[in-house]
């Protein structure tokens, strides 16, 4: 396997330690040998292919197990017991939690938002309207052009030349000029109204006055070396856009479904638009978790900097969500309880408080307002604490492990789907490239992996560890890592980052 982007750690966390130990007294005892039986060096590999990968206990086993990552795929001998469950591909692992596979997951959060009753389109000035979805057809409400326009600064002529040189100028922005006469001729601009009449407009770089301030038609001196300019005719209509060469009062130019771009934004306010009609953006409420977070200042006294409080918000909104609060409240479960009861958003966004500690609150939280969990876990990594609940008939809860770039990986397998339908946005084509690098993988569970794209490749980026944003915050996007891993040249999904599209 080729090996990249192994960070230099100092020093492996304690429950890594512990994990190869796990790891290695499983292997003794499931495998019916004997501890001496472990051959020499299995430990010392274990521990090496955490501290390179960051990788849990399960790869840890099928590692020092001898079964390499595509062994691991067909061995079946970690496979899950599967269960059906409302529907969805769940599984469960030997500790009895319930998991649900990643498709499935994002499958989940689409039909969630999907049974949400119809939300009602809004009318919405242009300036506010990017990123949302048309709720109608855009029709033109004008012609456009709406006059016959020049499309070049020179000269508006009737009839054949030479041509008279009417005094006025016509420029653009003014109204309509006198119809020209039979070879009379005005000087003109660019996207001015063209005066009745006018046959043509001849470029300035085409025409010239005699000395008796008589317009005539020139053209570059034919074959070559010859310089100078010869006498010209001009063609009937050239370089005048008639009215309604783009489109007529009543033409659809896009239909409904389409994202509003800033190329939209420029057609509807060039066909006449104020206000656009779309879909509302899902509202959403963020709920910081933790009382380990500073909002300011460098980390002291095992207090850290909250990550996720500046990176979700932007993130969701170019996910098409209007963030309409975000909340720090510590680890407070009657002030989690509050902010769920009350909220009237489409969508909470919890962060933290996903797991089973002491302080681990989105669980109790839910069971006491009689929420429906539909997603609690994903097999994915990081991030297999993720959780997606029903609160009220239109309101979901998804839950973020607090682990930044677990979060990360929730956002993009609940929150994107959910958003995205409920934004009314298609899904994104899917689409695939080959690995720079093998990628080792989890046995069951999928993994999302940062990585750059570089020419037709995707490059694994290093510190991709739950814990850590930076390789997200150097990638392009995120490798979807089947379970079992990937090798060099295989071809694997890619999630883009919202704004790695958006430019
Ligand atoms: N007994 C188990 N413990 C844990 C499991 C498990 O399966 N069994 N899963 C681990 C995994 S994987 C993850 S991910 C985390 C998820 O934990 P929570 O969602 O409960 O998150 P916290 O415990 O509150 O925090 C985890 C970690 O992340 C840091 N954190 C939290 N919020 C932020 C923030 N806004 N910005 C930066 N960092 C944040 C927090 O300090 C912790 O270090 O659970 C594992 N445990
Ligand atoms: O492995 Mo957790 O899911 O750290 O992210």
């Amino acid at each position: 396997m080729t090996r990249r982007g192994v960070p230099g750690r100092p020093d492996v966390p304690d429950t890594e330690e512990r994990y190869v130990e796990e790891a290695l007294a499983v292997v003794d005892d499931s495998g019916g040998r004997g501890r001496q039986e472990v051959r020499p060096g299995h430990r010392s590999e274990g521990r090496r292919v955490l501290e390179q990968h960051d990788l849990d206990v399960e790869e840890a086993l099928a590692l020092v197990r001898g079964l390499g990552s595509h062994a691991a795929r067909h061995s079946g001998a970690e496979d899950p017991v599967h269960v059906r469950q409302g529907g969805g591909d769940t599984s469960r692992t030997r500790s009895g939690h319930s998991a649900t596979s990643w498709p499935e997951a994002r499958a989940a959060a689409e039909r969630a938002a999907r049974s949400v009753p119809r939300r009602e389109p809004v009318a919405v000035p242009l300036d506010d309207a990017l990123g949302l979805v048309l709720a109608a057809p855009l029709t033109a409400l004008t012609d456009l052009p709406a006059f016959d326009t020049s499309a070049m600064d020179g000269w508006a002529v009737a009839g054949p030349g030479p041509w008279a040189v009417r005094e006025e100028d016509i420029l653009a922005g003014h109204a309509e000029a006198a119809p020209l006469g039979d070879g009379e001729a005005a000087r003109i601009a660019t996207g001015a109204r063209v005066p009745p009449d006018t046959t043509a407009v001849l470029r300035s770089e085409h025409g010239r006055t005699d000395d008796k301030g008589r317009l005539h038609a020139t053209a570059p001196a034919p074959g070559p070396g010859r310089t100078g300019r010869t006498a010209s005719t001009v063609a009937h209509g050239q370089d005048i856009r008639p009215r309604g060469q783009e489109c007529h009062a009543g033409d659809q130019l896009l239909p409904p479904g389409t994202r509003v771009t800033p190329a939209v934004l420029g057609l509807a306010a060039a066909a006449g638009y104020d206000t656009l009609r779309a879909l509302p953006r899902p509202r959403v409420d963020v709920l910081v978790l933790g009382d380990e977070l500073l909002t300011q200042g460098l980390p002291e006294d095992g207090l850290i900097r909250d990550a996720l409080g500046p990176m979700l918000p932007p993130w969701l909104r170019a996910l098409g969500a209007d963030v309409v609060s975000v909340r720090r409240l510590g680890d407070d479960a009657e002030a989690l309880h509050q902010a769920v009861a009350s909220s009237q958003a489409d969508l909470i966004v919890t962060t933290g408080g996903t797991a089973a500690g002491p302080v681990d609150h989105v669980h109790p939280t839910l069971r006491r307002i009689d929420a429906a969990l539909l997603v609690d876990g994903v097999k994915v990594r990081p991030g297999h604490p993720m959780l997606l609940a029903r609160t009220r008939e239109d309101q979901y809860l998804v839950g973020l492990p607090g682990n930044p770039l677990a979060a990360v990986s929730g956002l993009l397998t609940l929150a994107e789907p959910l958003l995205r339908v409920l934004a009314g946005r298609a899904a994104p084509e899917p689409y695939v490239l080959p690995l720079q690098d093998s990628v080792q993988g989890h046995p069951h569970d999928t993994r999302l992996v940062p990585v750059v794209v570089r020419g037709e490749r995707a490059v694994p980026l290093r510190y991709h560890g739950p814990a850590m944003l930076r390789g997200i915050a150097a990638a392009d996007g995120l490798a979807v890592v089947p379970p079992g891993g990937a090798r060099l040249g295989e071809d694997v999904e890619l999630l883009d980052l919202p704004w790695a599209v958006a430019g």
